[in-house]
């Protein structure tokens, strides 16, 4: 039984933190997970699930779990549905869209999914213009330009409020370097910078202690790793899908630290793909690297830190394939008449 005291504290989290979280594509591989775990963050209040199939279902189906938030579920079916399930929200989670399978890169998965990130952002600029978008659709070098395109032609932009989510890239991290320097994976820190694909993924290896006293050829295998963590995963799954449980969690580890940031939070970082003054001199506008958050979104964008001469290397590679990426995004919302 809980005491008087966990009562209090109970109620006293919920009143002071009364934030609307909703999900799009929330009936999926990725939002099924991240929308529970959204339910059980005590933070949430007011949890709107969206998506083109079974949002009612995913929606009642949660909404027996007894924590203090109320969960809806909208659909396109629903007059003003999409409307609705935004209006007003304090976070948006994208994850509509669909996933690889083996043989493909994320790029190839931009002429479906552009569209609908592109139709995703029409709707939240016009019913959540003050959200804080996090934004999970692969292509994320693309589909954040994308996002970011929408809201500037919308005349509704906050670059401080625009989030490529790219905690999957740490947390493997994490877990890889742990794994062959066995430390304790939950106390690995491992900076991943750059974007969200291939060589765009830059795990700064030398700025961890347990990473750096690796060989050089377990941290070439290890840098490898990182960066294609994501075809180990749709290999795996053979055709049915890409990571959908460790992106959840990745999501709402991110989500967590989006609302500690807006409720007030001091020292809250994480990494994220960004409208980013740190490369805008190479003509990349957006890129990943650590990001304090706070009561307006993004506070401060942290510079990478001191790189080895192998990690400048990969920082080179990347940054032709990044700004192509972006640009791509860029130029599909150009060639729309919103
Ligand atoms: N950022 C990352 O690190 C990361 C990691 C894993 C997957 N992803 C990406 O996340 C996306 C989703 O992956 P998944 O495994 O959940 O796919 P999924 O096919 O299982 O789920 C996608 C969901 O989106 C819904 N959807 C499609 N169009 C929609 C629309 N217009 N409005 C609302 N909902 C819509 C579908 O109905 C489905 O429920 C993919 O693009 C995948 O590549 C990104
Ligand atoms: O690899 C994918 O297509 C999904 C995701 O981007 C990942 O990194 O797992």
């Amino acid at each position: 039984m809980l005491s008087r005291l966990a009562l209090r504290r109970t109620f006293t989290a919920t009143a002071f933190n009364p934030y609307k979280v909703t999900v799009l594509g929330a009936c999926g591989g990725i939002g099924q997970p991240l929308s529970l775990l959204m339910k059980l963050n005590d933070k949430v209040t007011d949890l709107r699930l969206y998506d083109i199939k079974n949002a009612k279902g995913v929606a009642t189906d949660l909404s027996h779990i007894p924590t203090n938030s109320v969960v809806t579920g909208f659909s396109p079916e629903q007059p003003d549905g999409l409307s609705n399930a935004l209006k007003d929200a304090d976070v948006v989670v994208i994850p509509a869209g669909v996933p690889r399978k083996p043989g493909m890169t994320r790029d190839d998965l931009f002429n479906i999914n552009a569209g609908i990130v592109l139709d995703l952002a029409k709707a939240a600029a016009k019913s959540a213009p003050d959200a804080c978008i996090l934004v999970i659709s692969n292509p994320v070098n693309s589909t954040v330009p994308i996002v970011s395109e929408v809201f500037k032609k919308l005349g509704v932009y906050n670059p401080k409020k625009l989030f490529g989510v790219t905690t999957l890239d740490s947390i493997r991290a994490s877990r890889f370097v742990s794994e062959l320097a066995n430390t304790d994976p939950t106390g690995e820190k491992i900076s991943v910078v750059g974007g969200h694909s291939g060589i765009t993924i830059i795990p700064l290896l030398s700025q961890s202690q347990s990473a750096n006293a690796l060989s050089k050829e377990q941290k070439e295998q290890l840098i490898h790793r990182i960066q294609f963590g994501g075809d180990e995963v749709v290999k795996a799954k053979n055709g049915a899908g890409s990571a959908t449980l460790s992106m959840a969690q990745a999501g709402a580890k991110f989500a967590n630290a989006v609302l500690n940031g807006l409720a007030g939070k001091e020292g809250v970082l994480e990494p994220s793909f960004v409208d980013s003054p740190l490369f805008k001199k190479d003509g990349i506008e957006f890129f990943a690297s650590p990001v304090r958050l706070g009561k307006d979104g993004i506070q401060e964008i942290l510079d990478i830190g001191k790189l080895s001469p192998e990690e400048e290397e990969l920082l080179n590679e990347c940054k032709d394939s990044l700004k192509k990426n972006i640009d791509k995004g860029i130029k599909f919302v150009d060639s729309k008449h919103l």
